[in-house]
C-alpha cells in the first residue's frame, strides 16, 4: 500500500466528494496544543475544571460536601487541573449544535471505536469536547491516527504531512445488520461482505440479491471513478427503505479489516468465491457477497479485547468516588497487614 492512499483516505480528502450520499459532517482542524493533549498520558480527563488532590484532611472537617476528591497522609497540596481549550471548545459546541446536538467523533481516518465502552452510555455518542477527549484519551485507533499513519505502507517515500481534523458527524442510529464493506479493484466492485460479521441476521440471507444489487448500483452511479484511487474499500449502509449510504472510505490493504474475506484473496487477482453458493463470481460479472450465515460462526465483539474491568474504569475516572474510597481503604488495609506480617516474622 502506497502512503497516498493513505492520504487519499482522509476524511476532509472524500467527504467533499461525495456529500450528498454520506451522514452530515463537520470538519474542525485540530490545535497542535490540543493535539499535544490527546498524546499526553499524564493528563486528566476531568469535565468539571478541577480535580484536587489535598492533604492534612482532618477526620472531623465538614467537607463532606465538597465534590473534589481529596486524601492524602502527608502536608502537601496538589491542584490537577485538566487543560481548557475556549476557542476550540466553543467551535466545537456550535458544530455539535448545527448538528442537532448529538455527534459521532472521529479523526482524519479512525473513530475511537476501541474506547466505546469507556463512555457512560457505552456508546460513541457525544454532546460535548470532554465527551470527545475522554474518548479519544482511551483509544488506541486515535493514537495510531496521530502517531504511525504510515506504518503499513510499503513505500519509502518521506511521510506526507498531515493537517489533523476533528471530524463531527451527525449521530444515526444505524443498525449494524445494515452495514456491508465493499471492496474496490482496479475500480471494480469485487467483493461485499457484512460489517458485524460477527452476528448472524436472517435478512441478509433472505435479500441477498437485492442488497447486492443496491450496493452495485450506488457504486456504479456515485462512486466508481469518482474517487483518486482505483483501489480502496468503502462501508456503506443500507437502510430500512433499501437506500444505500457511503459510510467510510479506506485504503485497499492490510491496515484495513478485509472481515469475511483475506487480503491474499483480494489482492491475488484470482476471482473471489461467494462463502454461500461457493459460485464463483467472475462468471457472473458481479462481487462476491459473504455474509454469516448462521449463529453457530457467531465470535465475540472484535474490539472486546480492548476492554478493562469495570471497577478499574470507576476508578481511573473518578466516576465512582466510593469506590475509590474502597481501593484507598483496601490499599491501606493491605500496607497493614504486611507490615504486621513482617513484624511477626520467621521466628529463628
Ligand atoms: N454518524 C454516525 N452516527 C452513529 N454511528 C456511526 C456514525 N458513523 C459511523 N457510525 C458507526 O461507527 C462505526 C465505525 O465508523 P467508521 O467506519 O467511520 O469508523 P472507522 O474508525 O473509520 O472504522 P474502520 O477503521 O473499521 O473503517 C460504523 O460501522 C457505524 O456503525
Amino acid at each position: 500500500m502506497k502512503k497516498e492512499q493513505v492520504v487519499n483516505c482522509q476524511f476532509s480528502v472524500w467527504y467533499p466528494l461525495f456529500k450528498k450520499h454520506t451522514i452530515k459532517s463537520v470538519i474542525l482542524p485540530l490545535p497542535q496544543n490540543v493535539i499535544d493533549y490527546l498524546l499526553d498520558d499524564g493528563t486528566l480527563v476531568v469535565s468539571g475544571s478541577e480535580l484536587t488532590s489535598q492533604s492534612s484532611r482532618t477526620n472531623n472537617s465538614d467537607s463532606e460536601e465538597e465534590e473534589d476528591i481529596q486524601w492524602s497522609d502527608d502536608e502537601t497540596t496538589t491542584t490537577v487541573t485538566a487543560p481548557e481549550f475556549p476557542e476550540f471548545n466553543s467551535k466545537v459546541q456550535e458544530a455539535i449544535n448545527a448538528l442537532g446536538g448529538r455527534v459521532f467523533p472521529k479523526l482524519n481516518w479512525s473513530a475511537p471505536r476501541d474506547a466505546n465502552w469507556i463512555a457512560l452510555n457505552s456508546s460513541l455518542q457525544c454532546q460535548s469536547l470532554s465527551d470527545i477527549f475522554l474518548l479519544f484519551k482511551s483509544s488506541d485507533f486515535i493514537t495510531h491516527d496521530l502517531t504511525q499513519p504510515f506504518i503499513h505502507c510499503s513505500d519509502d517515500s518521506p511521510d506526507p504531512v498531515i493537517n489533523y481534523e476533528l471530524v463531527l458527524r451527525k449521530w444515526s442510529e444505524l443498525i449494524p445488520g445494515g452495514e456491508y464493506r465493499c471492496f474496490v479493484k482496479e475500480n471494480k466492485l469485487i467483493g461485499i461482505s457484512q460489517r458485524d460479521y460477527t452476528q448472524h441476521y436472517q435478512h441478509i440471507s433472505k435479500q441477498e440479491a437485492s442488497i447486492s444489487s443496491s450496493i452495485q448500483e450506488f457504486f456504479r452511479d456515485h462512486i466508481q471513478y469518482q474517487f483518486p484511487d482505483e483501489d480502496f474499500v468503502l462501508d456503506v449502509y443500507r437502510d430500512s427503505r433499501g437506500r444505500v449510504w457511503l459510510i467510510d472510505l479506506n485504503p485497499f490493504g492490510e491496515v484495513t479489516d478485509s472481515l469475511l474475506f483475506t487480503w491474499e484473496e483480494l489482492t491475488s487477482g484470482n476471482s473471489l468465491t461467494d462463502n454461500q453458493t461457493g459460485e464463483d463470481t467472475a462468471l457472473q460479472e458481479c462481487p462476491a457477497f459473504r455474509y454469516t450465515t448462521s449463529e453457530v460462526t457467531v465470535q465475540p465483539s472484535p474490539c472486546l479485547s480492548y476492554r478493562i474491568p469495570r471497577d478499574f474504569l470507576d476508578l481511573s475516572t473518578g466516576e465512582d468516588a466510593y469506590k475509590l474510597i474502597d481501593f484507598l481503604k483496601l490499599k491501606k488495609g493491605q500496607q497493614e497487614e504486611e507490615s504486621d506480617e513482617e513484624d511477626a516474622g520467621p521466628q529463628s
